[in-house]
């Protein structure tokens, strides 16, 4: 939690306004920022100076594992962080390539789960990585990445967190998760989350102690409209101690993934906020 308010704290003070022409509202903005999440033990990185909404930022991960392309399937597993990019962001509105209600393209876990090839057929990055981990196998390439210049052009908007390597040290998993461009008082909160829920969920199915999570972030910025709520509520809050996140102990395999589990199988202990704050949201 320190970490994420040092972030702000430093934007508010040190950034610098960059005009935003996807969205139309200028940003302030700093370069390079490096997060660590320990869940080794069990410090789960909700924020604690607003309400967090955490089932939906797990759902949202849940959806990118299973290559999910439709603002309709996140919704239907309780996440709608997709329904306006999908259905409101007016150069995707506009693309011959989208193809109806709630599509949104080739975008994360398409790139994921089917990552296409020249001859026709597709790579499920993500099942490679899970096979080697499971056989304690870390080729120093255990890497998935949803980052596909060639096929940008396919989908509502280009990955934000968009690479994730994994890497084993003896029985300890640790991952390293890159982000090109970070809204931190919304995303972030959700992208903290993910980073975490990720390294534990593939260290459980894999068979090995989770270590680390590091979080490498390039463009971190607060949008104009975003500022005030950001620099004069939640910044004159005092933190509280991190949760603990339980993870449901049947979730096995990248099947059980796939297949059943739900947002339900994750549960929060010892979580204290302050109020919620509705931030402001730019398509
Ligand atoms: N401008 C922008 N910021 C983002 O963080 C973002 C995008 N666009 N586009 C793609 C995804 C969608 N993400 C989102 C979208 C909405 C919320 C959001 O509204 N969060 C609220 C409430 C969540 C809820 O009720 O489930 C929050 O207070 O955290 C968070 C992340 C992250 N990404
Ligand atoms: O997981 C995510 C997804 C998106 N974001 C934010 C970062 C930016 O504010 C927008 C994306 O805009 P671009 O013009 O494509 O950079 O969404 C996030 O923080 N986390």
């Amino acid at each position: 939690m320190k970490q994420y308010l040092e972030l702000c704290q430093r934007i508010v003070d040190q950034g610098k306004w960059v005009e935003n022409k996807r969205t139309g509202t200028r940003c302030l903005t700093v370069i390079n920022a490096d997060l660590e999440y320990d869940v080794a033990n069990n410090q789960f990185p909700m924020i604690t100076t607003r309400k967090s909404y955490y089932k939906a930022a797990i759902a949202e991960l849940l959806g990118y594992l299973r290559g999910y392309d439709s603002a309709e399937q996140f919704r239907s597993i309780g996440c709608k962080t997709w329904d306006a990019n999908a259905n409101e962001n007016s150069a995707w509105l506009n693309n011959p390539n989208r193809k109806g209600e709630d599509d949104m393209g080739r975008v994360y876990g398409v790139q994921g789960r089917g990552w296409q090839r020249p001859d026709g057929s597709t790579l499920d990055q993500l099942a490679k990585v899970i096979n080697n981990l499971k056989n304690g196998i870390d080729d120093r390439g255990e890497i998935i990445t949803f980052y596909n210049p060639g096929e940008f052009e396919l989908g509502c908007l280009r990955p934000c967190m968009h690479t994730h390597t994994f890497s084993l040290l003896g029985d300890t998993l640790y991952l390293t998760s890159y982000q090109r461009s970070c809204d931190v008082p919304l995303g972030l909160n959700f992208n903290q989350i993910q980073c975490f829920v990720l390294l534990a969920l593939v260290a459980q199915i894999t068979g090995h102690k989770a270590g680390k999570a590091y979080h490498k972030i390039t463009n971190a910025h607060i949008y104009e409209n975003q500022l005030d709520l950001m620099r004069d509520v939640q910044l004159k809050r005092e933190p509280f101690a991190s949760p603990q996140l339980k993870i449901n102990p049947e979730i096995k395999s990248l099947e059980d993934i796939e297949t059943w589990v739900t947002r339900d199988d994750f549960e929060v202990v010892g979580y204290q906020c302050h109020e919620a704050i509705q931030y402001p949201f730019s398509v």
